[in-house]
This record gives structure tokens, sequence and C-alpha cells, in this order.
């Protein structure tokens, strides 16, 4: 479903006399429906500029990104247009990022709710779910129709975990879903993240988590130094090879 082939990412600092600052460098990796990739490595190796690479926040320097659609057509999300992009977020792809940005004077359930209607569902249907879901995350009925920026930061984290899972997206991105949690919400959330899963969505998780990748993953690749180690893990055979890196 998802096919990484030497993707970088440069950035040139126009404000700096065009220095350039590297991201990334020619990742290769791919995913399976049902199957999730974590991304490991140091602060700073570029894991959360390779997922905004694939989601196209940042345009990719080089390489490719081939995603198998909905309709079986594959399209190159490193070149991809940019209202096709537009429309591929509304329909199939999902991202958690690392900080939730909060939307002003708008609820909780509201979020979860225009979440839904915006991509056609009925308001009544689209209601009853985001309480589902925000059930599921372990916010308090209290809350729900509270502003979301007077949340905690776990609170807002699992809210935003809540909205892109909502969509049932065929592939999402995860920055460190899981960082910020207590123990009960990383279950939770977790759990929610296993669902998805065994529904078929394909997912690319950065974790620094063992106990997430150890649940949740089915690959793990390390980053180092802005690159991909060259050998990738099933997660099998990952504690062993890693301990052989280490
Ligand atoms: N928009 C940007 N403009 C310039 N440089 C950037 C930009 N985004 C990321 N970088 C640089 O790219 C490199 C990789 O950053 P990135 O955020 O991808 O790392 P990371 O592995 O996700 O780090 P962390 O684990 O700390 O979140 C860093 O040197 C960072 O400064």
């Amino acid at each position: 479903m998802l096919q990484i082939c030497e993707l970088s990412k440069n950035f040139i600092m126009h404000i700096r006399s065009e220095a350039e600052i590297y991201g990334f460098d020619a990742v290769d990796f791919s995913a399976k429906p049902g199957e999730l990739v974590a991304i490991t490595g140091p602060s700073g190796c570029g894991k959360s500029s390779l997922l905004k690479c694939i989601y196209r926040t940042y345009m990719p320097t080089g390489g490719h990104v081939h995603y198998t659609c909905k309709d079986g057509s594959v399209i190159d999300l490193a070149t991809a247009e940019p209202w096709e992009m537009i429309h591929l977020r509304e329909t199939e792809l999902g991202y958690v990022s690392q900080f939730f940005s909060v939307i002003p004077r708008v609820s909780a359930l509201d979020i979860l709710t225009n979440t839904q209607t915006g991509r056609g569902v009925d308001v009544k249907t689209a209601r009853e779910r985001a309480a589902e879901y925000l059930e599921k995350v372990g916010i308090s009925p209290k809350l729900w129709d509270m502003y979301p920026a007077t949340f905690s930061g776990g609170e807002k984290q699992r809210l935003n975990i809540a909205n892109a899972l909502i969509t049932k997206p065929r592939l999402l991105l995860l920055d460190e879903p899981t960082a910020s949690l207590d123990a009960h919400s990383k279950e939770w959330v977790m759990n929610m993240i296993l669902d998805l899963k065994a529904e078929g969505t394909a997912m690319v998780g950065v974790f620094h988590d063992e106990i997430a990748i150890q649940t949740l993953a089915d690959w793990r690749y390390e980053m180092r130094e802005r690159k991909m180690v060259p050998k990738d893990y099933k997660m099998e055979y990952a504690s062993e090879a890693l301990a052989e890196l280490l």
C-alpha cells in the first residue's frame, strides 16, 4: 500500500544565505494494509520530517512515496499536485501530529463531529460516534462541551488521536502518539490503534516508547544521522538485531 524509495529532504534557509540543513537522506521502506512500521532514533535524526514528507506538509527533495489509493490507482505523494493531496487527506490519509494545535472556541465534541460531517457523515451519526470516541480515549463527559484550549497536555493528545482515528484513514501517520500519556491513557490509545490495524489501516509511526513498539509494530526501522540503518527488522527479530547494533 505504501512504498517509499530513496526519499530525501533538505531544508534551504533563504534567510541564512541559502544555508542547507539536512533533514534525512535516501530512506526506503514499505507498509502493507494492516501493518505498522515503527521509526525510532535519536532527536533530530529526521523522523518527524519523514512523516511530514509522506503527508506532504513538507515537499520532499528527492525520491518517491508510492501510495495505492482505495480505487487501486497508484499515486506518488512526493510529486502529487496540491489538490490531489487535499483530496487524499480528506478521504484516505490521517496524521497525528506531535503537538495538537487547538481550534479556538470549538468544543471537543464539535471538533470530532465536524471532522466527520466534513466527510459527508450526517450530524446525528457524527455526534454519536464523537461521543463514542471521546469515551474510548477516556475523556470525561464533563469536558465534552469544553474548549480544548483548557485541556491538559494528555487530554489534548488523546483528543488529537481520536480526531485522526475517527475518520478510519487507510494510511495513518503517527508522530509520537503515546508520548505524554499516562499508563491508562496509553493502553486506551494502543487498543484503538490495534483495532484500526485489524481493519486494514497501514501505519507509519515515530515512537520512543518501547512498550508501544513491542505492542503495535510489525516492522522497526532505526534512523541514525539522518539515514535509515540499512537493515529492517521484522519485530520478532528486532530485539536481537538491535542488541547487535547497540
Ligand atoms: N521546517 C524546517 N526548517 C528547517 N529545518 C528543519 C525544519 N524541520 C526540521 N528541520 C531540521 O531537520 C532536522 C530533523 O528534524 P526532525 O524534527 O525531523 O527530527 P526528529 O528526529 O523528529 O527529532 P525529535 O525526536 O526531537 O522530534 C533537524 O536538524 C531540524 O532542525
